[in-house]
C-alpha cells in the first residue's frame, strides 16, 4: 500500500486508530474456546466489528507463535481474511526482526510476500544492511524502533552517543537508508513530550504510535506534538479494546472502546 492511499482512508474515516491483535487463549471470552480455532474465531469478530473505524491492524507475531503451528495457521488465516475482505486496511507485522542482510531478506519474503503484511516492525541494533533489505520492496514500509513505549526505552535509547540521543541518531542515520521513503518509526506514546523534538529531524515520516489505553500514554499529546500535515501517525491500541469485555457482547464492547478512540481523533484531525 502506498502512503498516499493510506493519508486518504486516514481522511476518508477520520481515523488513524490501529488495532493491536494480540490475541491471548487466557483473555478471549471462554463460549470461543470451543470453536476450532479460536484465535482466528476472535480476531474475526473483533475486525468484523472494528473494521470501519480503524485504518489498521497489527496482529503482534508473539502472540501467535506462543501457540506453535495452531497459531502460526490462525495468523494465515486472519491475514487472508483481512487481505480478502478489507484490502484497504494497512497491516503491520509486529514481528521486531532484523539480522544480517542475508537473512532479513528471508524476513522480509516471509512478511511481505507469504503472509502479505504492508509493514513490518524492525529493529535497528544491526544496522544498515539488517534494514535496507527490507526497503527494497515496494509499497511496503519498514517500522523502525526508535523511542519504545516500555520503561526500559531509557536503558540505551536516550542514552547520550556524541552528545545526541541513542534514538535520535537513529532517526537520522536510517533516514539517510537506500529507499528510506519506505521507512516509518514506532515512537512510544508513553514518550509523547519527545515527539516536538523528533518531528524536527524526521518531519515528513509516518509513526507507529503504540502505548494508548492499557499503558496510559495521551492521545491528545500524541496529536499535539506528533502530527504533521499529512497526519504522520497510526496510534495502536491492542488490550483496551480486544479484552473490553469477556461476555457474548464482546465485540461490540470492543467496538465501543474503538469508536471512543476514533471520536477523539476525528476531533484532533479538524484542528
Ligand atoms: O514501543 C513499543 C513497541 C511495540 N509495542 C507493542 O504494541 C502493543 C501495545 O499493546 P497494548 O495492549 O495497547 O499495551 C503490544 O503488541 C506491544 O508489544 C509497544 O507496546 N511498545
Amino acid at each position: 500500500m502506498t502512503t498516499e492511499f493510506l493519508v486518504n482512508q486516514i481522511k476518508q474515516k477520520k481515523s488513524f486508530l490501529c488495532i493491536g491483535l494480540d490475541t491471548d487463549l487466557d483473555k478471549i471470552p471462554l463460549h470461543l474456546l470451543e470453536e476450532e480455532d479460536p484465535i482466528f474465531s476472535f480476531n474475526k469478530a473483533i475486525i468484523d466489528a472494528t473494521h470501519d473505524v480503524c485504518v489498521a491492524y497489527k496482529p503482534n507475531i508473539a502472540f501467535y507463535e506462543a501457540y506453535g503451528l495452531q497459531g502460526w495457521q490462525a495468523l494465515e488465516k486472519t491475514m487472508a481474511y483481512l487481505n480478502e475482505n478489507h484490502p484497504e486496511i494497512f497491516t503491520i507485522a509486529d514481528a521486531k526482526r532484523g539480522d544480517i542482510g542475508n537473512t532479513s531478506t528471508r524476513y522480509a519474503k516471509a512478511f511481505f510476500e507469504t503472509l502479505n503484511f504492508d509493514s513490518i516492525t524492525v529493529a535497528p541494533y544491526m544496522g544498515k544492511d539488517s534494514v535496507e533489505p527490507f526497503l527494497t520492496f515496494e509499497d511496503k514500509h519498514t517500522i523502525l524502533l526508535a523511542l519504545t513505549s516500555n520503561e526500559g526505552a531509557f536503558d540505551f535509547q536516550t542514552r547520550m552517543l556524541e552528545q545526541k540521543e541513542l534514538y535520535k541518531e537513529v532517526l537520522l542515520t536510517s533516514s539517510r537508508y537506500k529507499n528510506s521513503e519506505n521507512l516509518m518509526y514506532v515512537i512510544g506514546a508513553t514518550k509523547a513530550s519527545y515527539l516536538a523534538e523528533i518531528r524536527k529531524i524526521v518531519p515528513n515520516s509516518f509513526f507507529l504510535v503504540p502505548g494508548v489505553g492499557a499503558q496510559g500514554g495521551s492521545l491528545e499529546e500524541v496529536c499535539k506534538y506528533g502530527m504533521n500535515d499529512q497526519i504522520g501517525l497510526l496510534v495502536n491500541s491492542s488490550r483496551g479494546i480486544l479484552y473490553a469485555s469477556k461476555d457474548e457482547k464482546f465485540d461490540q464492547s470492543a467496538r465501543k472502546e474503538a469508536l471512543k478512540l476514533q471520536k477523539e481523533m476525528e476531533n484532533y484531525l479538524q484542528r
